[in-house]
């Protein structure tokens, strides 16, 4: 990998960073923008700081010049060195609706590409997770749209010991939730950590969960599903709503050793399947409410569950999941939102956000754990129906 960002840009880019950085934006800087580009400007340059010229626009609210950018192959999902995303340049400098036509051109991308099985998704980690992975993959995302692999072209990306927001490495470096499955566990002070100090479950959630459980059993007498059990902070909430039955998932056996000597199997309704979700789905009925929060999973794992909802959800039952997508960059947070919302949308379920406000968690929260996995100030909570 080259990093040729402190190579002087050619005269044509030069003079293009000259238009963007000066002239006050109209609906005629698309065409002047796509002018330089004729006259081979570099669409890719990235100044010293790592920002692309769509960081550069963003930053100026010219919606034009970003459309023209977008079009000529600008990457939606660029990061600059201290890993600041596009939208972040554009909601600072306060042009919010330029941020929400970012958003959408993320959702769109990703969408197209998900129906072309070529989506970048898979550095989405869906929950708790592995340090610098959850963003997604400007490289992955660039090679997926061309059909093969290619090197950044001026840009060294920070390492993720570099940065905190940092963008992902390649998906096959991610552990997979294989060999979270074989990692020893341990539960302490309120926390389930794997073996590499990775939270797969934290006590903070527990307001979360109470909401959550809140959503898919409203009243007594209902049939529910959990996938994940972690701590069991959701089981507990359920249970407490007295479902008539009560089914979950668990596929780390450290976890299934837990439930069986807290004698989960002995409580009221309930019913486990020791085993991935993916392996069990024919052990499976139809419920009222369904949750799903796994860990060592991707934006394509929590997508391939909501293609079965059809046929675990009652009519009138209600879903829900974690949203702990992309949870410490609230650009690809709000673009990972929007696609699962879309996802869903295909499928006939509509997804409401019930938005809840976070607290700062603060670094205690955080010690001892390799990566923090939550920032935002505000949790949108997915609350999902048929239509
Ligand atoms: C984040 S925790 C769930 C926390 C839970 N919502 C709570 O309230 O405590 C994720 C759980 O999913 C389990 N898990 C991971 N991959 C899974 C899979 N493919 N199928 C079923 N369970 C899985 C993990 O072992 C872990 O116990």
């Amino acid at each position: 990998m080259v990093d040729t960002s402190s190579e002087l840009p050619s005269d044509a880019t030069s003079a293009l960073l000259v238009y963007i950085t000066t002239v006050t934006p109209t609906t005629d800087s698309s065409k002047a923008i796509e002018t330089y580009l004729k006259d081979k400007a570099d669409p890719h340059y990235r100044d010293e700081a790592g920002a692309s010229l769509l960081h550069l626009l963003a930053a100026k609210g010219n919606r034009a010049g970003v459309t023209a950018i977008l079009r000529a192959g600008a990457q939606w999902n660029a990061v600059d060195k201290a890993g600041k995303s596009v939208g972040e340049y554009a909601r600072e400098a306060g042009h919010e609706e330029l941020y929400q036509y970012l958003v959408q051109e993320g959702v769109r991308t990703e969408f197209l590409l998900m129906a072309l099985g070529a989506s970048s998704t898979d550095a989405y980690e869906m929950d708790e997770g592995v340090e610098g992975e959850d963003e997604i993959n400007e490289e992955d995302s660039k090679a997926s749209q061309e059909g093969e692999p290619e090197e950044p072209e001026s840009y060294t990306a920070p390492s993720s010991e570099d940065v905190t927001v940092a963008p992902a490495g390649p998906a096959s470096a991610h552990p997979s939730n294989a060999d979270y499955l074989s990692r020893r566990l341990t539960f302490s002070q309120g926390r389930l950590l794997d073996s590499d100090a990775n939270a797969v479950m934290m006590g903070w959630e527990a307001p979360l969960m109470e909401l959550h459980a809140a959503v898919i059993s409203p009243r007594p007498g209902l049939s529910v599903l959990n996938v994940g059990f972690g701590l069991g902070l959701i089981d507990t909430y359920l249970q407490s709503h007295q479902p008539a039955s009560h089914t979950i998932i668990e596929a780390h056996p450290d976890v299934y050793a837990k439930m069986i000597e807290d004698g989960w199997n002995k409580k009221p309704g309930v019913r486990i399947l020791f085993g991935r979700w993916q392996d069990v789905l024919s052990d499976l009925e139809v419920y009222d409410g369904i949750f799903f929060d796994t860990f060592g999973e991707y934006y394509d794992d929590l997508k391939q569950f909501h293609e079965h909802l059809p046929n675990l959800l009652m009519h009138d039952g209600i879903y829900s999941y974690f949203n702990g997508l992309a949870g410490t960059n609230s650009f690809f947070h709000d673009v990972a939102c929007g696609l699962a919302e879309a996802d869903l949308e295909e499928m006939g379920i509509h997804t409401t956000f019930k938005e809840v406000v976070m607290d700062d968690l603060g670094d205690e929260t955080w010690k001892g754990i390799k990566r923090a996995y939550w920032s935002l100030p505000l949790y949108r909570l997915p609350v999902c129906t048929f239509e």
